[in-house]
């Protein structure tokens, strides 16, 4: 299901443009959108889940016009929304809370909802604890939860906004598993601040900041950005002042500091292969 924006600007009162003349286009598959705290990425998804309208622009889902009332039920039929903060119902069990989603959902056949909930609670590898209250989960088993409520529908679009805040490795590693099988043939749109997760996931990716589109290509030409810019530094001193530091290591003779600059950031300085956090950060750094 392909998203095509354009000119899509949402203002908050007369100063902040959360989003600003945003032009983009979303394929179907999994797709990343990184971006610093407030540079959007939230705002983007609730004007696409429906829930927020913007201040101009246009937006069409699966060739859906979202400025319509029609169009916007047309889409929220056939999507799923995962927003940062779900709230749970913590006294309801993971069944329970599911089955009241569904219904909400209007899934008024009661066999048909036990069935549908029954079956995401195995996708969701939750079915040992579906009859246990939510209150007692874990956040990887609440996020989980989460996919499980945004699947009823089975939908074409799924949006996830930051899934894997918060989780452990493992639940980090199922997770995103999770989502990249269910990209397959539908639109997944992942927004994080993990690069990590989107390296593992997206074959494309676009890049906010202060709701602008700074970059939207593949995952490779975001690393790319960073070609001969990223630099190793030894030194038992204070880092070099250019650049941004990526990572600081102790070493035998001090610390090793991965650092992006545009220049070698000091004599000692070595060039290193670039990854995708570097990359983002040579874009979206200041
Ligand atoms: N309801 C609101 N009223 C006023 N300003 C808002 C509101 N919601 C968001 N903003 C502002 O709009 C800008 C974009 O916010 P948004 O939450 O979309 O960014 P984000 O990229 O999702 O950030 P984060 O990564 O921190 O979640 C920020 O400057 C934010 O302060």
């Amino acid at each position: 299901m392909r998203i095509e924006i354009s000119g899509l600007t949402k203002a908050y009162g007369q100063k902040v443009f959360a989003l600003d003349g945003l032009d983009l286009v979303v394929p179907t598959g999994m797709f990343g959108l990184l971006g610093a705290n407030g540079a959007g990425k939230t705002t983007l998804m609730r004007i696409l889940a429906g829930i927020l309208r913007p201040s101009s622009g246009q937006v069409t889902v699966g060739g859906h016009d979202m400025g319509t009332g029609t169009g916007r039920t047309a889409v929220q039929r056939t999507l799923g929304y995962l927003p940062q903060d779900l709230g749970v119902y913590p006294d309801l069990t993971a069944r329970q809370f599911l089955d009241y989603v569904a219904l909400l959902k209007g899934m008024d056949d009661r066999s048909v909802r036990r069935r549908r909930v029954g079956e995401l609670l195995e996708v969701v590898a939750l079915t040992a604890h579906a009859d246990r209250r939510l209150r007692g989960f874990s956040g990887g088993m609440r996020q989980r939860v989460g996919i499980a409520q945004a699947l009823l529908a089975d939908p074409q679009l799924l949006i996830v906004d930051e899934p894997t805040a918060g989780l452990d490795p493992e639940e980090r590693i199922r997770f995103r598993t999770l989502l990249s099988q269910f990209a397959d043939r539908r639109t997944v749109l992942l927004s994080t601040h993990i690069v990590d997760d989107i390296a593992q996931t997206c074959r494309e990716v676009a890049v906010l900041a202060k709701g602008k589109l700074i970059f939207r290509g593949t995952v490779d030409e975001l690393t790319r950005r960073a070609e001969g810019r990223v630099w190793s530094v030894v030194t038992d001193g204070p880092p070099p002042a250019e650049g941004t530091v990526v990572s600081a290591l102790p070493h035998e003779n001090g610390m090793r500091y991965r650092i992006v600059s545009p220049t070698a950031p000091s004599p000692q300085a070595q060039p290193v292969e670039p990854g995708l956090e570097d990359g983002y950060l040579a874009t979206a750094g200041r």
